[in-house]
C-alpha cells in the first residue's frame, strides 16, 4: 500500500520524479493517475499541437509497462514514438512537458539524449521489433538480464519491416517481448488483410472456402455429427477457430490476448505473469481505443492523431485557417487531372488525408490506393501499374521516401517507367523535428539516372509540374513543402512545362540567386533588397533540379561572375552541388559561389520561419551571403 497521498494542490502525477515512485501505488491509486496524466496531456497539447490520441491510447499502458519492468534498465522502445507522452511524463521530464514541441523544448518524440528512459530514438514507424531483437542480442552476449520491450501499433505492423523483425526474432529465440497495441486505427483506419485478420473479419469467400474443406476432413474421422454441425451453420463459431494468436505463432512467437488495454488490473497481472514466467520471444496483444478519455478524440482519433492548438471544452482547433496549402492545391489537381483520365492511379502509404486525397478516394476509389505504411511495396506496385501503361502517382512525404530509395531506382528508373513521385513536406517540416524534415530528397533523387526532378515556387507551378510528371514518358518527381503556399491564383490551364528550362525572374549584372522552389519568392525579395544597397541581382528559378538548364544558368554565371545557390535541403549533394559540378565540367570553375542550404547536422524542431533563419536560407542571409561574395557594397 502506497503513502503518498494527493496533497491539496498537488495531484498524483506531480509527486512522480521516476517509475520508481510509482512501484508500490495501488491499482486504485494508478487510476487516479491515469486520469491525471490524461489532463496534463489533453492540457498541454491543447496549447502546444501535438499527437493526442495516439498517446491518450496508451497510458493505462505506459502505467503498466513502468510499473511492472525494472524501466530503464529494462528497454522500452515506442514504434514511431508518437504515443509517449505518458512515457515522458512519468520519467521525470513533467516540467518540461509544457514545452512539448516548441522551439528548444522536449520534442516529440523519444530521443536518446532527452532521457535515459527512452531506450530508442523514433519517428518513423516500424523499426521496434528490428531494435528491441538487437539489444535483446546484446544484453545476452553481454551476459545481462534485463528484457527488451517493443510497444508497436497494429498501423506500424502493416509495415515489411516489422515483419522482416517477426521473422527474424522467431528464428532467434531470444526473450524479446512485443506489445502490439490494437486500436484498429493507423491515422486513418487501417487497412489490409493483417487488420481483418485482428479483428476476425475474415472475407466470406475465405471463410467457406476454409469451412468446406475443414468439413470434408473432418468428416473422415469420428467427431461426430455434433461438432460437424456446428461448423456447418454457424459462421461465428467457426471463425473462433481462428485467433489472431496463429499469425504470431507462425513466427514463433508466443502469444497472449486480447488484453483490455484500459484495464490496469488485467494489464498487470498479464505483465507480470510475462516477466516472470515466459521464455522466448512473446507478443502481448493489447486492444486500445484510440483517443481514449477526451470525447472530441474519441470521436474523431483521425483528426486528433495530429492537431494543432484547440479548444479543451469544444476540441475545435484554434488556428485560424490561412491560404490554401501545397497539399491541397496538390489534391485538388491530381483530382481535376484523373477525372479527365481513367490512368490515373493515386497512391497513399497510410497518410489519404495528410497527403491531400480524400476528395480523390471518394470521388474514385477504384482508383485510390491506401498501402498502409509500406512507402516501398507502394513505389514498385507503381510501377507494376506503370508497366501496364497506367499513370500512377506515389504521394509520400519526403522523409518516409527515404525507406523507397532501392524501390525508386531499381523498379522505377532503371526501367524507366512513367511513376509520378509527389514529395510532400519537403524541405523543413516544422514541430516533428529532424526524422521529419524533407531535406535529402534533392540529394539522394538528383544523381539518379532516367530522374526528372522538380520543385515549383508557387502554387501554380505546382500545377504544372504535376501535369508535366504525370504525361512524362519516365519517371519524374515533384517536390513541395508542408503548409501554405504563396496564395497564387490556380489555373484551370494546365500546361506541360517543357523539361529541363528555367525561367529568369530578374535581370541583374553582378550576382545571379539560383533559388529551388520555396526559396524562389525569398530570393526575389532578397533581390529587392540588395537593389537598395546598390547591388544588381537577377534571378533564375531553375524549375527543374534535374535535368538543369545548363544553357540559361551558365550564360547568367558568366555574366555576373558569382552564383548564389538557395535550397531547404541539405547543402550536401543537392542543387548547389549540382550546380557546382555543372559550373566546373563547363571549364567556370573561376565563378565565384555560395551554397546555401541546411548544414551537415541534423536540423531541430521548431517553427520553420526560425529553422530557415538558423540554416541561412531565408531573405536576410541571402543578402548577407551576397555581400560576403561581393567583397564590398
Ligand atoms: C515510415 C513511416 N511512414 C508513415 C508514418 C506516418 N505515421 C505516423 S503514425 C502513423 C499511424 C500509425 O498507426 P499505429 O501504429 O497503429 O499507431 P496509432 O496512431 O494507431 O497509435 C503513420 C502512418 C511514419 N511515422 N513513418
Ligand atoms: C507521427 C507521424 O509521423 C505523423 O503523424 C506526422 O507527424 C504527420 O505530420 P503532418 O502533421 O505534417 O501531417
Ligand atoms: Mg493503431
Amino acid at each position: 500500500m502506497s503513502t503518498l497521498q494527493p496533497a491539496a494542490s498537488k495531484t498524483l502525477l506531480d509527486q512522480i520524479e521516476s517509475p520508481a515512485d510509482i512501484r508500490d501505488f495501488t491499482v486504485a491509486e494508478l487510476e487516479i493517475l491515469a486520469k491525471d496524466l490524461r489532463d496534463t496531456i489533453v492540457g498541454t497539447v491543447s496549447r502546444t499541437g501535438g499527437h493526442l490520441a495516439p498517446s491518450l491510447g496508451v497510458v493505462e499502458l505506459t502505467i503498466a509497462l513502468h510499473y511492472v519492468f525494472d524501466t530503464p534498465r529494462d528497454r522500452l522502445i515506442w514504434d514511431v514514438g508518437h504515443q509517449s507522452y505518458a512515457h515522458k511524463l512519468l520519467t521525470g521530464r513533467r516540467e518540461e512537458f509544457s514545452t512539448l514541441r516548441q522551439y528548444r523544448g522536449m520534442s516529440g518524440f523519444p530521443k536518446f539524449s532527452e532521457s535515459k528512459y527512452d531506450a530508442f530514438g523514433t519517428g518513423h514507424s516500424s523499426t521496434s521489433i528490428s531494435a528491441a531483437s538487437g539489444i535483446t542480442l546484446a544484453k545476452n552476449l553481454k551476459n545481462c538480464k534485463q528484457k527488451a520491450i517493443a510497444v508497436i501499433g497494429d498501423g506500424s505492423m502493416t509495415a515489411g519491416m516489422a515483419f522482416e523483425a517477426l521473422n527474424h526474432a522467431g528464428h532467434l529465440d531470444k526473450d524479446l517481448i512485443v506489445i502490439l497495441n490494437d486500436n484498429e486505427m493507423s491515422i486513418s483506419p487501417n487497412v489490409g488483410a493483417l487488420s481483418n485478420f485482428l479483428s476476425r473479419k475474415l472475407s466470406g469467400k475465405t471463410m467457406s472456402r476454409v469451412k468446406a474443406h475443414l468439413v470434408e476432413k473432418l468428416s473422415i474421422y469420428d467427431v461426430g455429427e455434433n461438432i460437424l454441425n456446428i461448423l456447418r451453420k454457424s459462421e461465428e463459431s467457426f471463425k473462433s477457430f481462428f485467433t489472431p494468436g496463429m499469425l504470431f505463432e507462425a513466427f514463433k512467437f508466443n502469444y497472449i490476448g486480447p488484453v483490455d488495454g484500459h484495464n490496469l488490473e488485467e494489464l498487470l497481472e498479464t505483465l507480470e505473469t510475462v516477466r516472470d514466467t515466459s521464455q522466448g520471444p512473446m507478443l502481448i496483444h493489447v486492444l486500445t481505443q484510440k483517443g481514449r478519455g477526451y470525447e472530441p478524440a474519441e470521436k474523431n482519433p483521425d483528426i486528433f492523431h495530429g492537431v494543432g492548438p484547440f479548444d479543451i471544452k469544444t476540441g475545435l482547433s484554434l488556428n485560424s485557417k490561412k491560404s490554401t496549402t501545397y497539399t491541397e492545391v496538390f489534391g485538388n489537381t491530381l483530382t481535376e487531372i484523373a477525372e479527365r483520365d481513367s490512368k490515373i492511379v493515386a497512391i497513399t502509404a497510410a497518410m489519404a488525408s495528410g497527403t491531400g486525397l480524400v476528395e480523390f478516394s471518394q470521388k474514385f476509389p477504384d482508383r485510390f490506393v491506401d498501402v498502409g505504411i509500406a512507402e516501398q511495396h507502394a513505389v514498385t506496385f507503381a510501377a507494376g501499374l506503370a508497366s501496364e501503361g497506367l499513370r500512377p502517382v506515389v504521394a509520400v512525404y519526403s522523409s518516409f521516401f527515404q525507406r523507397a530509395m532501392d524501390q525508386i531506382i531499381h523498379d522505377v528508373c532503371i526501367p524507366n517507367l512513367s511513376v509520378t513521385l509527389a514529395i510532400d513536406r519537403a524541405g523543413v517540416v516544422g514541430d516533428d523535428g529532424p526524422t521529419h524534415h524533407g531535406v535529402f530528397d534533392l540529394s539522394f533523387l538528383r544523381f539518379i539516372p532516367n530522374m526528372v526532378l522538380m520543385a515549383p515556387k508557387d502554387e501554380q507551378e505546382l500545377q504544372h509540374m504535376l501535369y508535366t510528371a504525370i504525361y512524362y514518358d519516365g519517371p519524374a518527381a515533384v517536390r513541395y513543402p508542408r503548409g501554405a503556399g504563396e496564395g497564387t491564383e490556380l489555373t484551370g490551364n494546365l500546361k506541360k512545362l517543357a523539361i529541363g528550362k528555367g525561367e529568369l525572374l530578374r535581370e541583374g549584372t553582378d550576382i545571379l540567386l539560383l533559388p529551388v522552389g520555396n526559396r524562389v519568392y525569398t530570393a526575389l525579395e532578397a533581390a529587392e533588397g540588395l537593389d537598395r544597397l546598390g547591388i544588381d541581382a537577377a534571378v533564375i528559378n531553375p524549375r527543374f533540379i534535374k535535368p538543369l538548364d545548363g544553357g540559361l544558368i551558365l550564360e547568367w554565371a558568366e555574366r555576373t561572375g558569382r552564383v548564389i545557390t538557395i535550397e531547404d535541403n541539405s547543402r550536401q549533394g543537392g542543387f548547389g552541388s549540382h550546380v557546382l559540378e555543372l559550373l566546373s565540367s563547363s571549364g567556370l570553375s573561376s565563378v565565384k559561389t555560395s551554397l546555401l542550404g541546411h548544414p551537415d547536422n541534423f536540423v531541430e524542431h521548431g517553427p520553420q520561419k526560425i529553422l530557415w533563419k538558423n540554416s541561412g536560407i531565408n531573405e536576410a542571409s541571402i543578402v548577407h551571403a551576397a555581400i560576403q561574395l561581393i567583397g564590398s557594397v
